[in-house]
């Protein structure tokens, strides 16, 4: 199946929720321009990591997000991967995305599992503990969330339902960019998938982010990189490519998992 997809690099205003829900509207809508399947943004992008001020600014019951998200599916008639959002639900907040099909409804929605001790979210967000699995025009797909993607036994137990699409919002400080595109091909190369990657660019108050969201394909190769500027790019991939790796190298039939813990 070919697919199109739209990666929005965009830069987030430091806990300024109207700024930034401002944003998406005109990139969903060039998305659409380019022919898109599907438009993807990167992680947290509501807030930023304004942890201390979560009880004024994250999004009530993901309400404003999945209003947004859900209208622009539907006019612009493409999937919306909302990247992911600051939320407050049962007395907590959580880090989670929301995916919206082309008839604006709700196709999934993930809670970051694996919490950033070095950026303060384990002091102040829950994390999730749930799988998300969806269908992009019939292909499997899953979602994680930016440190999500250190821990490849969780990435693999989300690709073993078929998955031949890893996607991963993210807001990744500039230091560690040689890591994350490290990182990214590894997870790509060893769940013989496509890997799409969307990070912010910009600064906060503790960190700049080096952007370079890409898209991976199957072999782990980096088949499309962003630079560090705001910017929305787009291709065009086969999701055939991960039948033809699976059949060559048949690493999900060689698994061992009676070994592994
Ligand atoms: O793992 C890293 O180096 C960055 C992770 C991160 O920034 C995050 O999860 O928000």
């Amino acid at each position: 199946m070919k697919l199109t997809i739209s990666l929005a690099q965009i830069d987030i205003a430091y806990g300024n929720p109207d700024e930034n829900f401002a944003k998406i509207e005109p990139l969903v809508k060039q998305a659409a321009a380019a022919g898109a399947d599907v438009v993807v943004f990167p992680e947290m992008w509501n807030t930023g990591y304004d942890l201390s001020r979560f009880d004024k600014i994250a999004d009530e019951n993901g309400e404003r997000t999945r209003q947004l998200l859900s209208e622009l599916a539907k006019k612009y008639q493409l999937i919306v991967h909302g990247g992911s959002v600051a939320i407050k639900h049962d007395g907590a907040f959580y880090n989670t995305t929301y995916i919206f099909g082309r008839d604006g409804k709700l196709l999934t929605q993930y809670e970051k599992v694996h919490l950033f001790g070095l950026m303060h979210e384990d002091e102040f967000l829950a994390a999730g503990h749930e799988e998300d699995h969806f269908q992009i025009k019939g292909v499997d797909a899953t979602s994680v969330i930016c440190y999500d993607i250190r821990f490849p036994e969780w990435l693999r137990t989300l690709s073993l339902d078929n998955s031949r699409i890893i996607f991963v919002p993210a807001e990744w400080p500039t230091s560690r960019i040689p890591q994350w595109r490290r990182l990214l091909a590894a997870r790509a190369i060893e769940n013989q998938s496509f890997v799409v990657a969307v990070n912010r660019v910009g600064s906060d108050p503790d960190n700049p982010f080096g952007g370079h969201s890409g898209v991976y394909n199957p072999m782990g190769d980096e088949i499309l990189t962003l630079g560090d500027q705001p910017q929305l790019k787009t291709i065009t991939i086969d999701t055939t490519e991960t039948d033809e790796v699976r059949g060559f190298m048949p690493v999900f039939e060689d698994r061992r998992p009676e070994l592994y813990r």
